[in-house]
């Protein structure tokens, strides 16, 4: 059976009024929460994942250059965003509409203020969802609850057993959701989550556990924790590892070099577009990930790869990186030939590299040397070039 296509829809719309209500305040999404906005960390978590085939972001009209701003890598994946409504409710059927064109089999509904959400929760509801229309992630509670009208005088205990707190995503079959909220929109009652428009609608809805961590900020208290959580959950410990790859030449008018096409009197022949400095570069990430090489992801038997820009392979292994919830911290490349010069070059290919690991140009050095005409580079027989790669991974420990 063909896998089911699968889209995270990210709602960002609101205005994060109980973080801070002033009028020109920055909405609680685009704020940093540990380096990163949360916003970016939301929509990350949907983009490493391979049975998540695509992603969008419905967003408020008012943030449009808030957005813009985000420096999420450019994934065809991310599809366009979509501007939101008043409330919640109302924003996700904006999505969900925005969705019908490309009618996928499962849509995950997500709240942007929940960007510590984990792989293991949205795989949970994924898996909810071969034997239900719908599936949520909740938790029990863990407090006494008490009921009362007025918040003052105590009316009732209610029986905790029986009660769960529903966390985002919140996963259904696509058509069934979207009948139910656009009936929903018609009536005069407003729902809090989607579940609950799928229950009034007499869809069956499962739950899977849910996870302390998947918080959903709200108060300006909840950046401390998420900072918190994020720190204690990331100990992190660092990798290094190493790539080398060669490449000669053959009649052509330009080589490929970490991404950047430079005009010269002979080409590389090799794998892809020949480019040794990414192809090395790959090889480091892959190794600090313990991961194989290229060849392993990418076989050069396989001929779609055949003139492919390296990018696709570097973006590839970056994206490793992130689903293992690690970072790059730096990449050093070293490219050995006599020509051509390639300083001239440099800034452009460390922009090409950041851009592509989403990581900033200064995390990135390139070098390049001569081999002092020795042996099969100084003969100008070829290029071949060195990378470092370090990351910090999650403590395996
Ligand atoms: N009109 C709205 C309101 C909320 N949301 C989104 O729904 C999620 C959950 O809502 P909540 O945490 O309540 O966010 P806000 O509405 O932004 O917060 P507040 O009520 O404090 O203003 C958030 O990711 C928020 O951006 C939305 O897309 N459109
Ligand atoms: C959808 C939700 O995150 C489930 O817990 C929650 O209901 C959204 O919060 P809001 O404050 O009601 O928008």
């Amino acid at each position: 059976m063909a896998r089911p296509h699968t889209t995270a829809l990210i709602v960002a719309a609101g205005k994060g009024a109980r973080v801070d209500p002033s009028e020109d305040a920055l909405p609680k999404q685009y704020r940093q929460l540990a380096g990163k906005a949360v916003l970016q960390r939301s929509i990350e978590a949907f983009l490493t994942l391979d049975y998540v085939d695509s992603v969008m972001v419905v967003i408020n009209s008012e943030h449009v250059p808030l957005y813009n701003g985000l420096p999420v890598k450019h994934s065809g994946k991310l599809l366009p965003p979509v501007h939101g409504a008043q409330t919640r409710q109302e924003s996700v059927l904006a999505g969900l509409e925005a969705l019908v064109k490309i009618a996928p089999d499962l849509v995950l509904i997500h709240d942007a203020a929940r960007p510590l959400v984990s792989q293991q929760v949205i795989g949970d509801v994924v898996a909810g969802l071969i034997r239900a229309q719908g599936c949520i992630p909740a938790l029990p509670i863990t407090e006494t609850v008490k009921r009362s009208q007025n918040g003052d005088g105590i009316d009732a205990t209610e029986d905790r057993r029986q009660l769960f707190t529903a966390q985002t995503p919140q996963g259904f079959k696509f058509k069934q959701i979207l009948a139910a909220h656009r009936d929903a929109s018609a009536i005069d009652r407003a729902f809090t989550d989607d579940a609950e428009i799928a229950e009034w609608a007499d869809m069956p809805v499962s739950m899977v556990t849910g996870d302390r961590a998947n918080m959903k900020i709200t108060h300006p208290e909840d950046f401390v924790r998420a900072a918190q959580l994020l720190r204690g959950e990331a100990l992190m410990e660092t990798h290094i590892g190493s790539g080398y790859d060669v490449h000669s030449f053959e009649p052509g008018d330009a080589v490929w070099l970490a991404g950047v096409k430079i005009p010269h009197h002979a080409k590389l022949n090799g794998h892809s577009d020949a480019d040794v400095a990414l192809h090395a570069l790959c090889d480091a990430i892959y190794g600090a990930l313990g991961e194989g090489d290229i060849g392993t992801h990418f076989p050069p038997s396989d001929a779609q790869w055949k003139g492919a820009s390296s990018t696709v392979f570097l973006e590839h292994a970056s994206k490793l990186v992130e689903a293992r919830r690690g970072r790059i911290v730096n990449l050093d490349v070293t490219i050995v030939c006599e020509a051509p010069k390639i300083s001239p070059h440099v800034p452009e290919m460390r922009e090409v590299i950041s851009r592509s690991c989403g990581i900033g140009a200064n995390r990135v050095a390139i070098k390049a040397t001569t081999n002092e005409k020795l042996g099969f580079a100084g003969r100008e027989e070829g290029i071949f070039a060195m990378a470092t790669a370090s990351i910090e991974l999650p403590r395996q420990d």
